[in-house]
């Protein structure tokens, strides 16, 4: 059987947060049974006159002082169990997303083309609150009134068993309703999770989109996709919360006989001298006390197993195997080899039989037509994804041994796509070498080119950038990657050149923050603009996956292959005019 820490997916500080919640809740609920005591015993009082006897009003004090008691203790058991409780769910959930964060950064990059960004964020977000909202009203009710349910029918059998089966004969009725119809509610679950992803990937892609949307009238056919899983969204939601509540109403009905039954029974045990008025008393009180718990506990299974799928998918995600390696293996040089290396995305070749030096010290030109491989031969060097065949290495060692963020350590990325964070330009910059003092920090602004544009901006180095400095331009943006490169300072430098033409005056910034940025580094550069990378120490050019030329300029332009063409045509282009 599962465990608790298996069944949610929890630290082992989440188990045993949860265990405490759940013995809070079940003095709580024990707590309130002794009013019910009390209640019945001062009842008991009340109706000796009838009996022939006289009401002892000492007694009565001390019941009503055993009864304000009693709701001290109540009060102080709620309070307890609300602490241990909320304290329990919230940190649960803390570990739980920043167990999923740390798991995917550790992910092979081929785990996010099988996987959108809408399932994981509602991975780390749906599925967690779900828990979190398990954890705090679902599993401690849950089980603290199963807990005192069980040890108040035990109590009752003790005391007249006849009573205690009266009251408690439909129970085992009701929950096998609740759990025969598990299955069913498992799979309306599953389809309204399924509808809920869909909805929130048309909402992010109608959102992302909308300046296309707006600038191309797409409005009524991307607005009809977003309305259609709305509407899905809808129908399969309440299809659940029926399906869901068709079974806990015949299993509410089921149970609520019992009352009768336990009238029934009792007058009939009290007519028949069997029993006193008492115990009669006293299951009647039972049976009103009891089956409010005992009805939450009906309501409750069904939103167990509506988590049940969160935590299922949790499960799927943990199983996933992440990139791991050493970071005790010397890495004694900066230069870069592909020997042999062929690799696909998916079943069609990208890379064939690749193999290739890009020397220490030096740099490394990268060309060639699009989609010839030239940015995943980047990405295989930095182990986003490993290698299908052959081996990649940094410094003599195989990159697949190496752990992604020891062999991240000594390289620097500066891609066309600039990732900005909704933080200031500062904290931006420093994302680079978080050890960084000020001082390294602003020089490495000042080298990248960004402090000009950065003293122009409302607040300097504290603006804040938006969401992926959506109000900075292409230049700045790519100047601030820049900045943050020169921070980390990392020995191998990897460069994606801008293709979208920068005016002038930012391409020289641009250009001379690059010349400061690779100075005695071995750099690996992918080049579009063939004329910036003329003093290359030495070209690759890629064509269709495979390594068809390699030399300086010079020889290559003189071999009057591929890359002379290339250089040709876009030395052309540079002559045309709109
Ligand atoms: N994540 C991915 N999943 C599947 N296929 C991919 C992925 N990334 C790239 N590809 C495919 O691999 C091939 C090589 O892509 P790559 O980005 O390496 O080319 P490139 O030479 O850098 O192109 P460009 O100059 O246009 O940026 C292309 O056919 C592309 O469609």
């Amino acid at each position: 059987m599962m465990n608790l820490k298996e069944m949610f997916q929890l630290s082992d500080r989440g188990a045993k947060d949860l265990k405490k919640g759940i013995f809070a809740c079940t003095l709580t609920n024990l707590s309130l049974m002794l009013s019910v005591v009390i209640t019945v015993q001062i009842f008991w009082e009340v109706l000796t006159p009838l009996t022939g006897g006289a009401v002892s009003w000492s007694k009565m004090w001390m019941l009503f002082g055993a009864g304000v008691v009693a709701v001290v203790i109540h009060f102080l058991c709620c309070k307890n169990d609300y602490r241990k409780t909320y304290v329990s769910c919230y940190t649960a959930a803390e570990d739980s997303r920043i167990r999923i964060a740390e798991l995917v950064r550790k992910f092979p990059m081929s785990v996010f083309n099988n996987k959108d960004l809408t399932e994981l964020t509602t991975n780390m977000m749906g599925d967690c609150a779900s828990i979190e909202h398990s954890m705090s009203h679902i599993v401690p009710p849950l089980m603290a009134n199963a807990i005192s349910c069980t040890l108040i029918c035990i109590c009752v059998m003790f005391f007249d068993w006849r009573m205690g089966l009266s009251i408690f004969c439909t129970l085992p009725i009701s929950f096998l309703i609740i759990f025969g119809s598990r299955k069913a509610q498992e799979r309306g679950s599953q389809r309204q999770v399924k509808a809920k992803l869909k909805a929130s990937e048309e909402e992010q892609e109608y959102l992302e989109g909308i300046r296309i949307i707006k600038s191309c009238h797409l409005d009524g056919e991307r607005f009809s996709k977003l309305n259609d899983a709305l509407k899905d969204l809808k129908k399969q939601s309440i299809h659940m919360e029926l399906g869901t509540s068709v079974f806990i109403s015949i299993a509410q009905f089921v149970l609520q006989a019992g009352i009768g039954i336990t009238v029934f029974v009792g007058v009939h045990l009290l007519t028949g001298g069997s029993i006193t008025i008492l115990p009669l008393l006293l299951s009647l009180v039972i049976v009103c006390r009891m089956y409010g718990p005992i009805l939450t506990i009906l309501t409750l299974l069904p939103m167990l197993f509506h988590t049940l799928v969160s935590t299922q998918r949790m499960r799927e995600l943990a199983s996933i195997p992440v990139m791991e390696g050493r970071t005790d293996v010397p890495i004694p040089n900066h230069a870069i080899t592909f020997d042999h290396v062929s690799f696909a995305y998916n079943k069609e070749p990208v890379l064939k039989d690749v193999t290739a030096t890009i020397p220490e010290g030096k740099i490394t030109a990268l060309v060639g037509p699009s989609g010839s491989g030239k940015s995943t031969m980047s990405r295989l060097i930095a182990r986003f994804w490993d290698v299908s065949t052959g081996t990649v290495k940094v410094g003599g060692a195989d990159v697949k041994t190496l752990d992604p963020e020891y062999l991240m350590g000594t390289m620097s990325f500066v891609f066309q796509d600039v990732t900005l964070f909704n933080d200031t330009v500062w904290n931006n910059i420093k994302i680079g070498n978080l050890d960084a003092t000020d001082e390294q920090v602003l020089a490495a602004a000042k080298a990248a080119c960004c402090d000009e544009f950065v003293q122009r901006l409302p607040e300097g180095y504290n603006t804040l950038l938006g969401e992926n400095g959506s109000t900075l331009s292409g230049g700045e943006r790519q100047r601030i990657s820049i900045a943050r490169a020169l921070l980390k300072d990392a020995p191998i430098i990897l460069l994606d050149e801008a293709t979208a033409s920068l005016d002038p005056e930012n391409e020289v910034l641009i250009q001379s923050a690059i010349s400061r940025l690779i100075k005695g580094k071995t750099v690996l550069v992918i080049a579009h603009r063939l004329r910036t990378i003329a003093d290359a120490d030495q070209i690759l050019v890629l064509n269709n996956g495979e390594i068809e030329e390699s030399g300086t300029h010079a020889d290559l332009m003189a071999k009057g292959g591929l890359y002379q063409r290339l250089y040709q045509i876009q030395a052309k282009s540079q002559e045309w005019a709109v």
